[in-house]
C-alpha cells in the first residue's frame, strides 16, 4: 500500500520531527511563549493554504465521492483546527490585523508552493500525497506527548487538539483517500511528494524556534 511504502521512506524524517527541540520544549513547557505565539501566526497562514489546496483539488477530481471528501476535509479543517485556534490566538493576543502584517516566512513559504506544485505536476493523488504527513505526522505527535503532557496549558491544549476523536477518524479518511488515487503509475512521483512535505515538516518546527526571517528584502 502507498500509505505503508511512504510511512516507512520517512521514518527518520518523522523521527527527527519529534525529536525535535520545538516538540522537546513544547512537552517540558520550556518553550518560550513568544516562539509559540511565531508559530501559530505562522500556522495559520499555512492552514488557510491548506484549505485553499484541498478547494483546488476538490475542484479539478473526477470521481465524485473524493471531490465530496476533499469539500467535507476542507471544511472540517476550517470548523475544526483553524476555529480551534482561536481561542489560543485569544489567549496570545494574536488579531487578524497582526496576522495580516506578519509575512509568511520563507520556510511557510517553500512548503505551501510546494503543496501547489504538487497539485500542477501530479493532480489530485500529487496534492493528495503531499497534504498526508501534515494530517498523519502531528497526529503520531500528539500521540506520542500525550503520554507525558505538558506543564503548560495553552501548550497541553495544542497537544489534546491532536489526539481528538474527529482528528482521528479524518486522519483514517485520509489514509483510505490515499491509497485510492495511488497507482503504480504514479506511486513513485506520490512517495516523493510525500517524502519532499515531510522534510518540509521538520524544517516547519526550525522555522518557528529561530524566527525565521526573510534575509534580504521582504518580496512584496
Ligand atoms: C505545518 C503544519 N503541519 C501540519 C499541521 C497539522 N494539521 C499543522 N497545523 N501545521
Amino acid at each position: 500500500m502507498f500509505t505503508d511504502t511512504a510511512h516507512a521512506a520517512t521514518r527518520a524524517l518523522w523521527l527527527a520531527s519529534k525529536r525535535h527541540p520545538f516538540i522537546q520544549q513544547l512537552q517540558a513547557g520550556t518553550l518560550p511563549r513568544a516562539t509559540f505565539r511565531d508559530y501559530l501566526i505562522q500556522d495559520h497562514h499555512y492552514l488557510l493554504e491548506f484549505g485553499r489546496l484541498y478547494d483546488l483539488a476538490a475542484e479539478r477530481c473526477q470521481v465524485p465521492t473524493q471531490a465530496a471528501q476533499l469539500r467535507a476535509n476542507a471544511a472540517d479543517l476550517r470548523q475544526g483546527e483553524i476555529a480551534t485556534r482561536e481561542t489560543f490566538f485569544a489567549e496570545m493576543a494574536i488579531t487578524p490585523a497582526i496576522i495580516a502584517a506578519t509575512p509568511v516566512a520563507p520556510t511557510n513559504y517553500a512548503y505551501t508552493s510546494h503543496l501547489y506544485r504538487s497539485l500542477a505536476t501530479a493532480g489530485v493523488p500529487g496534492a493528495v500525497a503531499g497534504l498526508l504527513p501534515c494530517y498523519w505526522l502531528y497526529a503520531e505527535i500528539g500521540e506520542e506527548l500525550a503520554t507525558k503532557g505538558s506543564p503548560v496549558p495553552i501548550y497541553q491544549a495544542w497537544i489534546d487538539s491532536y489526539t481528538a476523536s474527529d482528528y482521528a477518524n479524518a486522519m483514517t479518511d485520509q489514509l483510505a483517500l490515499a491509497n485510492a488515487v495511488a497507482t503504480p503509475t504514479n506511486q513513485a512521483a506520490l512517495c516523493q511528494i510525500f517524502k519532499r512535505s515531510s522534510w518540509y515538516e521538520l524544517n516547519f518546527w526550525q522555522m518557528a524556534l529561530d524566527h525565521e526571517q526573510w534575509t534580504v528584502a521582504k518580496p512584496s
